[in-house]
């Protein structure tokens, strides 16, 4: 994975996603080096899922009139050659996100999905106990990212204390991080922003999917020693998204 190539290029990510996080995502991927943009009207996400280099779609705060537009945004990157994440956001919490997470995946060609232990197992049918959009359990982090990966067809990156990225087939695991990533909302949104940043640049997705995921962690390590809090951990986060990785 090439960064000085990525802030180069300067990725355009297109986002559909949560109204929680809109804000701190586009900042956290303007400091890492690409392009955001945030779109959700059915009748422009075509045009533009179709000349971004990336598509996010993040359910977080979904409604049903949104899922359809998901998909058509999703449908284009398809058709162009544009690689979709997908961020499942508390699909563990009710049906109605995991059938539409489980609609998505169906329809839409999408190149990783990207959540915490807990939407992982709701999107595969994999029994874990969850509330809201945080995991409360983490099971078996590799044995949910081996089984849902080979369920849904797709390479899977599952986050936590652990992070585990695979195909079905195998398995690789990074251990970066602090728990204040914890404490701020957002923090997993955020990576996935940079994981399709990433994908934009990185052709091979698990090369990719690793590189954001350590770099995003040891920012994130980096910050922790600067702060004094959640509250000074985030802008020091931003700092150190935009540095080069040690
Ligand atoms: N206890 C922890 N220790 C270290 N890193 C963590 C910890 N919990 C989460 N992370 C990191 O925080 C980011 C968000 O992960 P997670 O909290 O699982 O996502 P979400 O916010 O979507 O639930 C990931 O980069 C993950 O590696
Ligand atoms: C709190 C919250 N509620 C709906 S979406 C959202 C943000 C979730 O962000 P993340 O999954 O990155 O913690
Ligand atoms: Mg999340």
């Amino acid at each position: 994975m090439n960064l000085a190539q990525l802030r180069e290029e300067r990725p355009l990510v297109h986002h559909i996603t949560n109204e929680v996080v809109m804000n701190f995502s586009a900042n956290g991927l303007l400091a890492f080096g690409g392009s955001p943009v945030m779109a959700k009207e059915r009748e422009e996400v075509e045009e533009i899922a179709s000349v971004a280099s990336a598509l996010v779609l993040n359910i977080g705060t979904i409604r049903k009139e949104d899922i359809e537009t998901m998909i058509k945004a999703g449908q284009a990157a398809n058709k162009a050659g544009v690689p979709v994440l997908l961020d499942p956001v508390g699909a563990g919490a009710t049906t109605f996100r995991k059938q539409a997470v489980q609609r998505i995946v169906q329809e839409v060609d999408v190149s990783v999905v990207k959540g915490n232990a807990g939407e992982i197992a709701a999107l595969a049918d994999i029994p874990l106990k969850v509330k809201g959009v945080d995991a409360e359990e983490e099971g078996d982090a590799e044995e949910i990212a081996v089984e849902a990966a080979k369920r849904i067809q797709t390479m899977v990156v599952v986050t936590g204390k652990r992070d585990v990225i695979s195909n079905g087939e195998e398995f690789t695991t990074s251990s970066h991080g602090t728990p204040l990533l914890g404490s701020i909302t957002g923090a997993g949104c955020l990576l996935g922003s940079l994981m399709a940043a990433c994908m934009a640049i990185e052709k091979d997705k698990k090369e990719a999917a690793l590189f954001a995921l350590e770099f995003y962690n040891k920012a994130a390590e980096r910050a922790e020693k600067k702060a004094v809090g959640p509250g000074t951990f985030i802008p020091h986060l931003l700092d150190e998204l935009g540095k080069d990785d040690d």
